[in-house]
């Protein structure tokens, strides 16, 4: 299953500079272990923005809850999620 997932990250004030940038060291290791899962295919930074687009392709809404609810920056994040099909005017492989 095909996902479009936008997230907003809102940088907490309760952090110092520091701090929150231990939680973006791991939040780039946890989502580089994801990619090489290839439960991550696409990352992609939104231009002039503290957001991303990615897709990810899991097996279920529960494992993508699990996947996103594991990034450390998580509780940080607005996070909104698109299901995704197949177009039927799409070049087949
Ligand atoms: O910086 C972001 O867009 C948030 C994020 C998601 C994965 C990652 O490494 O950073």
């Amino acid at each position: 299953m095909l996902f479009m997932v936008q997230m907003k990250v809102n940088p907490p004030s309760h952090l110092t500079k520091e701090e929150f940038d231990d939680v973006k060291v791991a939040e780039k290791n946890r989502a580089l272990d994801i990619q090489r899962k290839g439960k991550w295919p696409h990352l992609w930074r939104v231009t002039g923005k503290y957001s991303n687009v990615s897709i990810f392709d899991v097996e279920s809404n529960q494992e993508l809850h699990e996947l996103l609810s594991s990034l450390p920056l998580f509780p940080y994040m607005d996070i909104e999620v698109t299901p995704l099909n197949e177009h039927p005017s799409a070049l087949k492989d």
